[in-house]
Order: structure tokens, then sequence, then C-alpha cells
């Protein structure tokens, strides 16, 4: 699905939160590029089926983050399977795909399933835990992960990830600029449309979460903030 690399705006959603039918509606016509549903704990099945099949009653492309092979379906446009370069532990750089892929390998359909190499900056947050990210990095260590990413295993996706909190926008310019091929996503902390038009300038894709429950006007707010980066800058940010 090369249109991926065309996502500016994203929205993401958590099966393990509730999300009510007139905002669901508003969050998938708001013009935004795609929903990707995805969490780190509590992903169920349910919770991902009830959320696939009430964001296709709408024509926004959606895809599910697999964090939980028991939550896997199909159904989805894509899949997207996180690799947490810079988790001190293999189970969550390659371990828990090396069992998937040992199970669903002959079925899987590759053109559809996209790896993304997270680097999580947030100590705080879930997937930092869970992961047990090593998360004191400095900038040249990030800039480090992401040319691994991208010359050494040419992933498609290099994902700079605060979730819970706002980044540094200077460090996505700089990452930004050691990447050419590999899709840059920042996600993290954005609650308000100027946030997301900050991070938009440098950024392949930007991606916002937690602010859909938390601040849901705002949140929606930051979609046309980031169409009118990409109108002023082209595909990618950094001119
Ligand atoms: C049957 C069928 C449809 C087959 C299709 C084929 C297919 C897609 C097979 C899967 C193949 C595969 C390789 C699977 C990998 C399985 C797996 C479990 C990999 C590990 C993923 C991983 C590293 C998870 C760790 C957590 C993480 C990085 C999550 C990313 C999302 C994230 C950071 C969310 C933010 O956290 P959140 O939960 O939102 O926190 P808050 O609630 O505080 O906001
Ligand atoms: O929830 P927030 O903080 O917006 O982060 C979005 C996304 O990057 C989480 O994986
Ligand atoms: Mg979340």
């Amino acid at each position: 699905m090369e249109e991926i690399r065309a996502w500016r705006h994203v929205f993401k959603l958590d099966p393990n939160k509730p999300i009510d039918d007139e905002r669901l509606e508003r969050l998938c016509e708001s013009g935004t590029d795609a929903v990707i549903v995805g969490g780190t704990d509590g992903v169920t099945l349910d919770g991902v089926l009830d959320l696939l099949a009430r964001i296709r009653r709408f024509s926004v492309p959606c895809a599910l983050e697999v964090t939980d092979m028991d939550a896997l379906t199909p159904g989805f446009d894509a899949y997207f399977i996180p690799m947490v370069l810079n988790s001190r532990h293999v189970e969550w750089v390659i371990g828990r795909h090396h069992e998937a892929v040992k199970q669903y390998g002959d079925v899987m359909n590759w053109d559809e399933i996209f790896a993304e190499g997270y680097c999580i900056l947030n100590r705080e947050c879930k997937a930092a835990k869970l992961t047990e990210a090593d998360t004191a990095l400095d900038d040249d260590d990030v800039v480090a992960y992401a040319r691994l990413a991208e010359h050494l295993y040419k992933l498609p996706i290099f994902y700079l990830e605060y979730s819970g909190v706002y980044g540094n926008p200077a460090l996505v310019e700089k990452v930004k600029r050691v990447l050419s091929r590999t899709q840059l996503v920042y996600g993290g902390g954005i609650t308000a449309p100027e946030q997301a038009a900050e991070m938009a300038r440098y950024a392949d894709t930007v991606v916002v979460g937690n602010a859909v429950y938390s601040s849901f006007e705002s949140a929606l707010a930051t979609v046309e903030a980031v169409k009118r980066i990409a109108g002023e800058n082209g595909m990618n940010g950094v001119k």
C-alpha cells in the first residue's frame, strides 16, 4: 500500500478506551488520512473488532498496529508491526515477531504488513516500561537509530515515540535530515493544532492519540493544521 507514504495526519485509537459514535464519525470524516487502531495494554480481540466494524462505516483507511497476537484479525487495510529499536530486550525487537511469523507465516500477505522501527523517548509511557526501552539517549543516539532503520534494516517507517508527552521539535528536524527513503512518523503529546503544525514541519506523518480522549475538539483541529503545513511544504517537511 504505497499510499501510506502520503499519510500526513493519522489518529490512533486505543481499543482499551471508549469513544462514542458521534465522535467517531466526526473523527473519521475529519479529513485525516487514516486511523490506526492500537495501544499497549488492554488490547483485546473484542475491542479491536468493535472499533474495526465501527470505523468501516466510513471510507477512511484503517490499519491495525499489532501489539498482541490474541487481538489480531483480518479486515484491516494494513498491519503495522512495531520493533522497539531501543528496547533492552530482544523480545520486543524481533522475538515476538519471530513467534508470530512461525505461527502465521504461511498465510501472511507481506504487501499489507509494514515494520515500524520505534525509538521510544518518554520513559514514563506504557510502551517504554513494557519494553524496558533505554530512553536516556542523546540526539546522536537517536540519529544513529534512524540511520540504522533506513540504511541497515531498510525499514519503511521510523517512529519517534513520545507517547503522552510533547517531544522536541529540534530533534525531529535533526532526524528528518538524515532520512530520505524511510518515512518519519512522530507521535506524542499533541493536544493543540499549533503543536501538530510544528511537528508536521519535520515529520512525514503526525500521529494524534490521547488527545482524542482528553480534548476532542483540539484533537480534531490538528487535522487542518497538519494539512496546512503539508500544503506549504509539499510531501516532506524539511526544505
Ligand atoms: C490472521 C491475520 C490477519 C494475519 C495477518 C498477518 C500479520 C499481520 C501477522 C503479524 C506478524 C507479526 C510480525 C506480529 C508481531 C507481533 C508482536 C506482538 C510484536 C511486538 C510489538 C511490540 C514491540 C509491542 C510493544 C508495545 C508497543 C511498542 C506499542 C506501540 C504502540 C504504542 C506505543 C502505543 C502507546 O501506548 P498507549 O497504550 O496508547 O499508552 P497510553 O494508554 O498511556 O496512551
Ligand atoms: O497518545 P499520544 O501522546 O498522542 O501519542 C500518539 C502515539 O504516538 C501513541 O503511540
Ligand atoms: Mg494512547
